[in-house]
């Protein structure tokens, strides 16, 4: 049997001028409706990660912001669910236009001491935990 390789999934931090940070809420009849994310997707064949999330902030937001803007951060993982998935994070400060939910998503700013509060799925629990430290240690 051909082992399937994780599935490869960007997000990003973005944070604003008063170190506010976007999550958004996963919508119902996804995998873990109701909790909150932040913004991102699947890497597809080929693709680099850098390029995958510039794409999806585009897709899903209506942001342009480029690679040398994208910090790795930290990385996450699930092996909860039949394939295992990876989850890379970076920290993005600058960003052209406003975040508007283009898909219908619920946004919120949230404070670097309310991100742990949140309900995440648990490959953004490290996530988290690296986005308060950068802004508050
Ligand atoms: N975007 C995002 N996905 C996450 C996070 N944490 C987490 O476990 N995931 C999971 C949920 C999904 O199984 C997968 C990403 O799927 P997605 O539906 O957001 O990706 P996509 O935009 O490329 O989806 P699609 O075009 O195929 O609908 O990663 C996160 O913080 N952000």
């Amino acid at each position: 049997m051909t082992p399937i390789p994780p599935l490869l999934v960007v997000c990003a931090a973005l944070i604003d001028a008063d170190g506010r940070v976007l999550l958004t809420r996963i919508p119902d009849g996804k995998p873990y409706a109701g909790a909150w994310e932040f913004p991102g997707g699947k890497v597809e064949p080929g693709e680099a990660p850098e390029s995958a999330l510039i794409r999806e902030l585009e897709e899903e937001l209506g942001i342009a912001t480029e690679e040398s803007c994208l910090a790795p951060l930290a990385f996450g993982t699930d092996t909860s669910g039949g394939r295992s998935l990876v989850l890379l994070a970076y920290a993005c400060r600058k960003w052209r236009g406003f975040p508007a939910p283009r898909e219908g998503q619920t946004l919120s700013w949230t404070l670097p001491g309310k991100l742990l509060g949140h309900d995440t799925p648990p490959a953004d629990k490290p996530i988290a935990a690296a986005v308060r430290d950068l802004l508050t240690g």
